[in-house]
C-alpha cells in the first residue's frame, strides 16, 4: 500500500486491551512511525519519584513539569524512551510507576507539556503514525484518519496482564486495573474516552492477529477513499 499522504492513526482504550501489541504490529505491517504516549507519562512520572516530588501535590508537579527532557523512539520494532539522557524502558513498567501515573498524568501542565510533544512527534513522521493512548482521538490528534477504541472485559484485561507479571495475583491485578481506569477517566483534563467518531474494537473474544487485521483494513479502506 503505497500513499504520498502521510496517515494518522489514533489508538485509544483502557490498559490491557491490546494498543501497544496491536499499533505496533500495525504500524511494522504499514511502514509507519509508532508512539507510545502512556510511555511518555510513565517517564515523568519516573523522573517525578526519582527527584523526590510529592505525587500528592499537585502543585509541585505543576511547577516542575517542563523540566525533564523526554525523548521517544518512534521505530515500532524497537520503541525507545529517554528521560534525560538515560534509557527508562525497564524502569518504567515497574509497579511504583505504575500506582503513580495516573495521578501525575490528571496534572494540566503535564498533559499540556507532553500534548505538544505528541503534536510535534506525529507532524514529522513522513509516512504517518500509529499513536497510541487515551486522550488521541479526542484532544492530541482530533483530526486523525482513523481512530479505534479498543476495549476488553476487566477479567480478559487483567488476565493479560497478570500473564506478563511474574507471581501477580489475578484478582490485585484487575482491582489496580479497574482503579487506573476509574482515575483516569474521571479526571478534569483530557480524560480516557472514546471520541464520537472513533471505531470500537471489543477485543474480549479475539486474538491479537485478528484485532490488527481489523485495523489494518480500516486504514487500508480509508486510504481507498472508502
Ligand atoms: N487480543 C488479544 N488476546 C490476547 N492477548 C492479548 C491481546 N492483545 C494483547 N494481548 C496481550 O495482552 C497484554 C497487554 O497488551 P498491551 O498491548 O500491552 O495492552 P495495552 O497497551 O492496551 O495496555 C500483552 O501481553 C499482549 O501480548
Ligand atoms: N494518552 C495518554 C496515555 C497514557 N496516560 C496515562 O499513562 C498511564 C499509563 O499508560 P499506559 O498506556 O502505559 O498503560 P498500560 O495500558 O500499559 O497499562 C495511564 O494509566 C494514564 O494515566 C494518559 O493520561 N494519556
Amino acid at each position: 500500500m503505497e500513499s504520498a499522504t502521510p496517515v494518522i492513526v489514533a489508538i485509544d482504550g483502557p490498559s490491557g486491551t491490546g494498543k501497544s501489541s496491536t499499533s505496533k504490529a500495525v504500524a511494522a505491517q504499514l511502514g509507519l512511525s509508532y508512539l507510545d504516549t502512556g510511555a511518555q507519562y510513565r517517564a515523568i512520572t519516573w523522573w517525578m519519584v526519582n527527584n523526590g516530588i510529592d505525587i500528592e501535590d499537585p502543585s509541585a508537579i505543576a511547577a516542575v513539569a517542563g523540566k525533564p527532557e523526554i525523548v521517544s523512539g518512534t521505530d515500532p520494532k524497537a520503541p525507545a524512551i529517554m528521560v534525560d539522557g538515560v534509557d527508562v524502558a525497564r524502569q518504567i513498567r515497574e509497579q511504583d510507576v505504575t500506582s503513580k501515573v495516573s495521578a501525575v498524568s490528571a496534572v494540566p501542565e503535564v498533559r499540556a507539556r507532553i500534548t505538544e510533544l505528541q503534536r510535534n512527534i506525529a507532524a514529522a513522521a513522513a509516512k504517518g503514525i500509529v499513536v497510541e493512548g487515551r486522550d488521541i482521538g479526542t484532544t492530541v490528534l482530533p483530526g486523525a484518519d482513523v481512530k479505534i477504541f479498543l476495549t476488553a472485559s476487566p477479567e480478559a484485561r487483567a488476565a493479560r496482564r497478570s500473564g506478563e507479571l511474574k507471581n501477580a495475583d489475578l484478582d490485585a491485578t484487575r482491582e489496580a486495573l479497574v482503579k487506573r481506569d476509574a482515575a483516569d477517566s474521571s479526571r478534569k483534563v483530557a480524560p480516557l474516552a472514546k471520541a464520537d467518531d472513533a471505531i470500537e474494537v471489543d477485543t474480549t473474544e479475539l486474538t491479537l492477529q485478528q484485532v490488527v487485521e481489523c485495523v489494518v483494513t480500516l486504514i487500508e479502506e480509508k486510504r481507498a477513499g472508502k
